[in-house]
């Protein structure tokens, strides 16, 4: 370790004692003072660690340039100097779990080497996690580092009753790796949700129709599902829905529905206003499919070329007029993924490979986002690309059952709905009556 450094951290450890030591008995500090100072004892060691090691480590790894001068001195005669360029270490941000670098190129450095460089400088400084995001200012020149030291989302959560508010324009799924509350913007987006089998899809499904839930039953959002495993996830929350197809037939006849929703809206709304706004009686259609390959890859060849046909034609007219799709899907195979592009918003929990990380999030992106690292036992865990073009690690909440039914009953879409304290003998708690025989509601 460098000696600086060494010396450095004993100088702060030794400032500490001695400030302890010479408080009277009765101002000695308490323990939460003592974890505070604790913390700032911490940060200033982390900010020492990488103000001092940077160029060093830069240097090391390829990303600084040497240049030998020849100059001539009185005397000595011609001697060589080594100079070093390096990228410039411009501000250490320190929190109680993270640290961030703000760090300009040198001179004729792309961009791109910086950016790179992220997943080796987080190996080097033991950071459990890391994002790369360029800065507010001289974005061109300029990359931020945010190392997360200590991982903040380990843990899993349980989501709660969502607040009593009309809320369409965004939902609360859960936990950034920065501690901070995610939101997932739903209007005026399609969104694609990837994962290999319990990866953690359904908080992702719960979280965004369970946080609608109190704009559902105000008709400021009308939630359909697709569920062709046999309505085995949506029907647990089925009075949300205003329809869920558990068939193939049902699928095509509500992706017709859609797009014709989203043609009339496009004609109403022709040369009034470029985005919808919803409200109640003018809502937000959300169209939520629990498994996209079994409609555009493992259905009957007819159902499947005509919904692929509808739902492109959906992705690309749909999203401004307040008609928006979210779909869920395990494997990112081409056939599936073909019409990736037409989603504005992709996330992926853990998927099996790098190959499918830069599948589902875009080329090259298996560096910055390592979703293929995530462990199985990390459920509900994503890496999501914002809307500067940076990837952010997050966790959704988990939606116990019992909250979905809940809401469902609290909620429901329309109040014709079967609820769990009316429901049939042998229906589901919460499933509509028509859903009992397999139809649409
Ligand atoms: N956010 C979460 N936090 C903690 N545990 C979770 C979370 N989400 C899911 N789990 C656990 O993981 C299990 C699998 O989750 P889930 O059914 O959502 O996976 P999935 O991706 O939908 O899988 P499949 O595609 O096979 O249906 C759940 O039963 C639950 O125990």
């Amino acid at each position: 370790m460098n000696e600086t450094l060494v010396y450095s951290v004993g100088g702060l450890v030794a400032l500490l004692v001695a400030v302890l030591v010479a408080l009277p008995a009765t101002r000695k500090p308490t323990l939460a003072a003592l974890v505070w100072a604790c913390m700032l004892v911490r940060r200033a060691w982390w900010w020492l660690r990488f103000r001092i090691t940077w160029k060093g480590l830069a240097r090391e790894s390829g990303l600084s340039k040497r240049r030998t001068k020849r100059v001539k001195r009185m005397g000595v005669g011609e001697e060589s100097i080594e100079k070093w360029r390096d990228p410039r270490l411009k501000r250490v941000i320190t929190s109680s779990h993270s640290v961030t670098l703000k760090v300009r190129t040198r001179r004729g450095q792309a961009l791109a080497d910086l950016e790179a460089f992220a997943p080796k400088l987080a190996a080097t400084y033991s950071a459990d996690s890391y994002r790369v995001y360029p800065a507010k200012r001289r974005a061109g020149s300029t990359v931020m580092f945010e190392l997360v030291m200590r991982d903040l989302i380990t843990k899993p959560a349980t989501a709660s009753m969502p607040e009593p508010r009309m809320q369409t324009s965004s939902v609360l799924l859960g936990r950034r790796q920065s501690g901070k509350p995610f939101h997932l913007q739903i209007e005026q987006r399609h969104t694609l949700v990837v994962g290999a089998s319990g990866a953690g899809k359904g908080s992702f499904l719960w979280g965004i129709v369970g946080s609608l839930s109190p704009a559902i039953a105000v008709d400021a959002v009308r939630a359909y599902g697709i569920d062709l495993k046999g309505g085995m996830e949506l029907t647990m929350g089925a009075p949300l829905f205003t329809k869920i197809a558990v068939k193939g037939e049902q699928a095509v006849e509500m992706l017709q529905e859609f797009v014709a929703i989203a043609d009339a809206r496009t004609e109403e709304l022709r040369g009034v206003s470029r985005n919808h706004k919803p409200g109640p009686g003018d809502p937000l259609y959300l169209l939520l499919i629990d498994e996209l390959a079994s409609l555009t890859a493992y259905a009957d060849p007819e159902i499947r070329k005509e919904a692929e046909r509808l739902l492109k034609r959906l992705l690309s007219i749909g999203r401004a007029v307040g008609v928006v799709v979210v779909a869920f899907v395990q494997d990112p195979r081409k056939e599936v993924i073909d019409m990736r592009g037409l989603f504005t918003q992709t996330i992926a929990l853990r998927v099996r490979s790098a190959m499918e990380t830069n599948m589902v999030l875009g080329d090259g992106m298996a560096a910055q986002a390592s979703a293929h690292r995530i462990l199985k036992a990390a459920q509900g865990t994503a890496w999501i690309i914002d809307e500067d073009g940076s990837t952010d690690r997050v966790r959704a909440d988990y939606w116990p059952d019992e909250l979905i039914r809940q809401l469902a009953s609290l909620y429901p879409a329309t109040p014709d709905l079967v609820t769990i304290s009316d429901a049939a003998p042998g229906q589901l708690p919460g499933m509509p009556l028509s859903l009992a025989d397999g139809g649409v509601r």
